[in-house]
């Protein structure tokens, strides 16, 4: 039986998209591992790879509309992708008729709504970002002088720059770094460093450079868990938001449009704080650049033949960047 795929991108940040409930028999989760690394790799996957796989599959939950899991190219399974969300949004809106409703994610059921379009094929989804949580054990770390880290020189990472550990619920570290070293080669160097066996972060973390362009204005870069570089990271770009508004009080943040620029464009990201609490509003892209249709039975090949896969282009991705071209913050 045939299945229909998507190949999509929240500012670039690309992912292949599965529902499984469009299958006869649901992939295992070691099926769906070994897809995951296979659909993704860079030299010999399909479509020059892309940064996770994304599943969908039905949710036990009342009023939910589906479940979400993220798959990273290195096989891992991932808390939480703000990125990826936005596309599985559009994905069951599209499917289900509808605007507004909740998805499934490992910690949370987290809010979905669709936007007016921010241009002509270019769609825009705002989802919620959520559970937020400072404390070590969820992220986990170890070794940073405490259950905290909020705004800290750490001399083991670098000399000279403060971090903040924060989980939306995936695990994400933060600096706020100035343009030169932002471009530097010590995002890469930490980043590697600790996303292998170290002392600090027993499951890995994604680690992000911010630099503050003005009180309203951010570019964030992103080494990810699991993936490494790319182009963007919803949860990483809501994450700096976060650490932004926290640490700097006199920008007054909190509850304001935030532009986040990143190498593959840009979100909107808007801060809540609720007591003691925060969650983050993410908006942004949700282009779909590809459908692929395939037998079922070849997803459950342990070496698919992607020569088997029919690919079909659409036009969304040069829509998002002419606008982008024509938005550059
Ligand atoms: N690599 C991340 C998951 C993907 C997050 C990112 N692509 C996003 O848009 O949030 C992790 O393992 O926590």
């Amino acid at each position: 039986m045939m299945v229909q795929l998507q190949k999509v991108h929240g500012s670039q940040n690309q992912f292949f998209l599965l529902d499984q409930t469009s299958l006869q028999k649901a992939l295992s989760t070691n099926e769906l591992v070994s897809l995951a690394q296979q659909l993704t790799n860079p030299q010999n996957g399909l479509l020059g790879g892309a940064d996770g796989l994304l599943v969908v599959s039905a949710s036990q939950h009342p009023q939910v509309r589906g479940r979400m899991q993220v798959i990273n190219s290195d096989g891992t399974f991932a808390a939480m992708c703000g990125n990826g969300l936005r596309t599985v949004g559009r994905y069951l809106a599209e499917k289900y008729g509808e605007t507004d409703f909740k998805v499934e994610t490992p910690q949370a059921d987290l809010q979905v709504s669709c936007q007016s379009d921010w241009a002509p094929q270019v769609k825009a989804i705002s989802v919620e970002i959520s559970p937020v949580s400072f404390q070590d054990t969820a992220l986990p770390f170890a070794n940073l002088g405490g259950p905290k880290l909020v705004n800290q020189f750490v001399p083991a990472f670098a000399d000279e720059l403060k971090f903040s550990a924060v989980a939306v619920p995936n695990p994400h570290l933060i600096s706020i770094v100035s343009h030169d070293v932002l471009t530097s080669n010590l995002l890469e160097k930490l980043g590697t460093r600790l996303n292998q066996p170290n002392a600090y972060f027993p499951d890995g973390v994604n680690v992000s450079f911010a630099q503050v362009v003005n009180s309203r204005h951010l570019f964030v870069r992103t080494f990810e868990r699991g993936v490494g570089f790319t182009n963007a990271c919803g949860t990483g770009m809501s994450a700096a938001s976060l650490i932004f508004a926290v640490t700097n009080p006199q920008a007054a943040a909190f509850e304001q449009i935030l532009t986040v620029a990143n190498p593959g464009g840009f979100v909107q990201t808007k801060v809540h704080q609720t007591h003691a609490s925060y969650w983050i509003e993410l908006i942004g892209n949700a282009t779909i650049t590809h459908y692929l249709e395939v037998d079922e039975a070849e997803l459950h090949q342990s070496q698919p033949d992607f020569d088997r896969f029919e690919v079909t282009s659409t036009s969304e991705d040069a829509a998002y960047r002419d606008f982008i071209a024509q938005h550059t913050v």
